[in-house]
């Protein structure tokens, strides 16, 4: 199957500081993939240079089969926006505003009107079992139901690839696993590929492959 993110020889220095050294990797359209390494290994780096928001010191990111490269500022956002999603440790909500309008905002930012995007991060939330909160502030409710409504958020538009760092690095164990469960279960009914950092190998062990990273290059891969 075509990739829909592929890099090839992908290489990140932070001034003297080489970060990443000659990764290749590629994702099929709908696979989850986990990435695992130590401390420091660069796994950060590489999620960051695969959605496009640190340009490689070298090397090609190429997502549907354009290189990142060519594409300008404005291209580059529009494609983070429309077609990827993010999910981060600690959920990154908006605080003032609600539930609802935290998991609507990429169909907001999209243009589509109030109404269609609420309806639709409604839908998306009511399957992770939020629909009662949708208009309760987001700094008024438990660390699990914020990483749910950032799980939301990071679906709602149907995006190609979701980047999640450390997705449930926050959360106790049940509750990771429950998030994680639902998180995973979402992407896969509506073929969003996925891209998780993670220490914690029993979310690994939920991927579909599984690669890891010592020292700035990818060492190993498991497709299961
Ligand atoms: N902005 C930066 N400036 C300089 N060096 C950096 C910067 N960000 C990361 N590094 C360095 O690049 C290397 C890779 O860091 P990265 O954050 O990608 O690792 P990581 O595997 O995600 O680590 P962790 O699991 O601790 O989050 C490390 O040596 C780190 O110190």
């Amino acid at each position: 199957m075509t990739a829909i993110l592929r890099a090839t020889g992908v290489e990140l220095s932070y001034g003297s500081q080489r970060a990443l050294s000659g990764v290749d990797f590629a994702l099929s359209p709908g696979e989850v993939c986990a990435i695992m390494g130590s401390s420091g290994s660069g796994k950060s780096s590489l999620l960051y240079c695969l959605a496009g928001v640190v340009a490689p010191t070298r090397g090609d990111v190429t997502f549907d089969g354009v290189p990142l490269r060519r594409l300008g500022d404005d291209e580059l956002s529009t494609v983070r926006r429309e077609r990827f999603g993010f999910v981060f440790q600690y959920g990154e909500l908006l605080p003032e505003l609600t539930v609802v309008e935290n998991a609507a905002l990429p169909l907001r930012l999209a243009g589509q009107r109030k109404a269609a995007a609420h309806q639709a991060a409604e839908e998306v939330l009511g399957r992770l079992g939020l629909a009662e909160l949708r208009q309760r502030r987001t700094s008024q409710i438990s660390g699990g139901q914020s990483q749910r409504v950032a799980v939301a958020r990071a679906l709602v538009h149907r995006p190609d690839v979701v980047f999640a760092d450390e997705p449930t690095g926050a959360l106790d164990s049940a509750n990771a696993d429950s998030v994680l469960a639902e998180f995973l279960s979402l992407a896969r009914s509506q073929g969003t590929a996925v891209i998780m950092v993670t220490h914690d190998a029993s979310v690994a062990s939920r991927a579909d492959s599984r690669y890891t990273m010592a020292d700035g290059a990818l060492t190993g891969r498991a497709a299961v």
